[in-house]
């Protein structure tokens, strides 16, 4: 199957809980999403507003409800789960908490969909999952117990055990959130990688929301008032990712492509001045909650050179050799 791109489908789609005594509890509902060969999809909503139920269920998990989900236009359900997994592989946060096994062991799990009854495993399965190993950067560690992985370590495994699973639909929910920054960038990447080259339908949810809006092709949006999907600057432009969290502090900056927290101003400032040292001074001001204005009245003016900033109100003029002695003065 790993040959063969897939499309998905999702078709007024509703996703959720059978309780016992109880009638069942509906998480989502009305979730109309696609996903194409080669593209990159972020699932993206507030917490617990059930995204890793919907992944669940797009990977066979767990039933759903009522509408449809289409792989290549066959409803998700007619399939034999067998056949389920060589079109898609999942990585979750839960199965991160893996038994104790060697790095090569938990990685070649991911071949059971092509091994016989005793999981032997061929050369072309081996060289599958050195392969694998090595894309997330483990080479070397083969060996290691899973125990002795750090957690960042053990999600590459784990992404690593679904790229040795070699299909054609990759589903990973929160694939980078024990990670750093520079690892968050490597894993969406890879895997934009493994969308573009190998034509691979990937879908994974994050909360690393400034690296996705940069990082993948569509954005599946859910939130309590409406489910949208589009390329994410559609979203920006459409005012969807606003619409995100309930917390009406949180806003989105259409000019910077980034979440920030809404403040009271403390004072209106007018910074002076060019280049990099003006541009984080502002940034600075900002984070602390200070009024950017340009024409009216401020407070105080500050002048930024390269390495001096310097502070004037009426009589006051001081000048200072960084950032942060600057903001030391203002907030006394
Ligand atoms: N087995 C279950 N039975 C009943 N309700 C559940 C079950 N598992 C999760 N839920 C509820 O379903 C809702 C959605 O949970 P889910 O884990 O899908 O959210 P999420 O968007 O992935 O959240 P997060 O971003 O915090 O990981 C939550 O209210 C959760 O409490």
């Amino acid at each position: 199957m790993s040959g063969q791109g897939f499309n998905i489908e999702l078709d007024n789609l509703s996703v959720g809980y059978e309780q016992s005594g109880a009638k069942p509890l509906e998480i989502l509902s009305g979730i109309d999403f696609s996903a194409c060969p080669g593209e990159m999809v972020a699932l993206i909503g507030s917490n617990g507003i059930g995204k890793s139920t919907l992944l669940r269920s797009l990977v066979g998990f767990q039933d759903y409800f009522s509408g449809n989900i289409k792989l290549n236009g066959d409803e998700l359900k007619t399939i034999d789960s067998r056949d389920v997994a060589q079109i898609i592989s999942f990585v979750s946060t839960e199965n991160i908490r893996v038994a104790n096994m060697t790095v090569f062991d938990l990685v070649a799990f991911g071949r059971f969909p092509y091994t016989n009854w005793i999981g032997r495993l061929t050369a072309e399965d081996k060289q599958k999952v050195g392969d694998a190993i090595k894309k997330v950067g483990l080479s070397g560690f083969e060996s290691r117990q899973t125990i002795q992985l750090s957690d960042g370590e053990r999600q590459r495994a784990m992404i690593a055990r679904a790229l040795a699973q070699d299909t054609p639909v990759i589903i990973l929910d929160e694939p980078t959130a024990f990670l750093d920054v520079s690892n968050k960038y490597e894993i969406f990447h890879l895997l934009q990688i493994l969308a573009k080259e190998k034509g691979k339908t990937i879908i994974l949810s994050t909360h690393d929301l400034n690296i996705a809006l940069r990082e993948v092709d569509k954005l599946w949006i859910v939130t309590e008032t409406g489910n949208y999907q589009g390329a994410p600057e559609d979203a920006v432009l459409n005012g969807w990712l606003n619409q995100l969290f309930k917390n009406e502090n949180v806003g989105f900056d259409l000019q910077e492509g980034e979440y920030f927290f809404k403040k009271d101003f403390k004072a209106k400032v007018k910074v002076e001045g060019e280049g990099l040292s003006l541009t984080w001074t502002l940034r600075a001001f900002n984070r602390l909650g200070y009024q950017i204005v340009m024409k009216a009245n401020p407070d105080f003016v500050v002048s930024v050179k390269e390495n001096s900033w310097t502070y004037q109100k009426e009589n006051t003029n001081e000048t200072f050799g960084s950032i942060y002695e600057l903001l030391m003065f203002l907030e006394k």
